[in-house]
């Protein structure tokens, strides 16, 4: 397998930090550079918990980062401001994006899949890159088919900074996909304290619960007469990640387009 170089953006943080441990330990992949908001010119061997590896550079300027290292790959796991400048200037320098950061919009993921077509790039946002997860969703949609009434619970750790998760979000565009719009509970519903029924999103309401301890999961409950389905994910580490941090970056080197979602490139 060809070498693939990989640049990684948020290096330190709880997701960045693993892939950069997946990044060097895979034999073709290659960590040409990171970008942080700090140690402009530093090697990330200076910085704690780095030591060991060795050769490379940390950028604060995307730009130049882009212009000085020669890269193929960029890997997001940021905000959502930062990720989406920096898969905008990613592919404006030839670079394909894979970004696991969470809370783009609708209009930042339109914005990216005409960059992608008019440069015929590939780009791929992964709102879970958990394998267990994207078949929970699959499931979830598979599932919506024949159970009408959902609400789905997602649950993190209590520094995430978006809510709800994006992996809440993906779930329920791919469940209205397949399931007219419907108006759930009773037609009278009121919530006496604001915030009770949770957020809406085409008639499915999402809830979303943060407490230390938790790292990510997330259950769909279907609702029908005299039964209800319970389709549940849980992410213990973040090493759960990693394997679909992989695969995505391996397929964005084979692809021309624009994926959201990792199951649209799982076989
Ligand atoms: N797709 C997935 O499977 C998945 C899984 C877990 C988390 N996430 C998402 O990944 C993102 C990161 O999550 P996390 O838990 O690692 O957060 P984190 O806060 O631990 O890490 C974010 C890192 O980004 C860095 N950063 C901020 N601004 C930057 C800049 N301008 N340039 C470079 N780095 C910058 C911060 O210093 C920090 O280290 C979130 O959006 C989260 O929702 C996605
Ligand atoms: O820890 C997080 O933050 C996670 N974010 C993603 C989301 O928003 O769905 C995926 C799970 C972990």
């Amino acid at each position: 397998m060809n070498e693939i170089k990989i640049i990684i953006a948020g290096p330190r943080g709880r997701m960045g930090s693993e892939a950069v441990q997946l990044v060097t330990a895979t034999a073709h992949f290659k960590l040409a550079a990171v970008l942080d908001h700090k140690n402009d010119g530093m090697m990330l061997s200076d910085v704690a918990g780095f030591q060991s590896i060795s050769n490379v550079p940390i950028y604060t300027d995307i730009e130049k980062c882009l212009q000085e290292v020669e890269a193929d790959v960029l890997i997001d796991l940021t905000t959502p401001e930062v990720g989406m400048y920096h898969a905008k200037t990613a592919l404006e320098y030839n670079v394909r994006p894979v970004v696991g950061t969470t809370g783009f919009t609708k209009e930042n993921l339109a914005e990216l899949e005409d960059i992608c077509r008019e440069k015929e790039l590939g780009c791929i946002i992964a709102p879970n890159f958990a394998i267990g997860a994207v078949l929970m969703m699959k499931f979830s949609q598979l599932a919506a088919k024949y159970f009408h009434d959902i609400e789905i619970i997602e649950m993190h750790h209590d520094q995430k900074l978006d809510a709800p998760s994006g992996t809440a979000v993906k779930t329920a565009e791919m469940i209205s996909a397949v399931r007219e719009t419907k108006k759930q509970g009773h037609a009278n519903e009121k919530e006496t304290l604001k915030g009770a029924r949770g957020a809406e999103y085409d008639g499915m309401h999402i809830h979303s619960v943060r407490l230390p301890g938790l790292i990510a999961h997330q259950q769909v409950l279907f609702g029908s007469d005299g039964q209800t389905l319970t389709i549940r994910h849980d992410s213990y580490n973040r090493a759960s990640f990693m394997s679909g941090v992989k695969v995505a970056v391996e397929t964005v080197m084979k692809h021309n387009n624009f994926v959201y979602g990792l199951e649209n490139i799982l076989d």
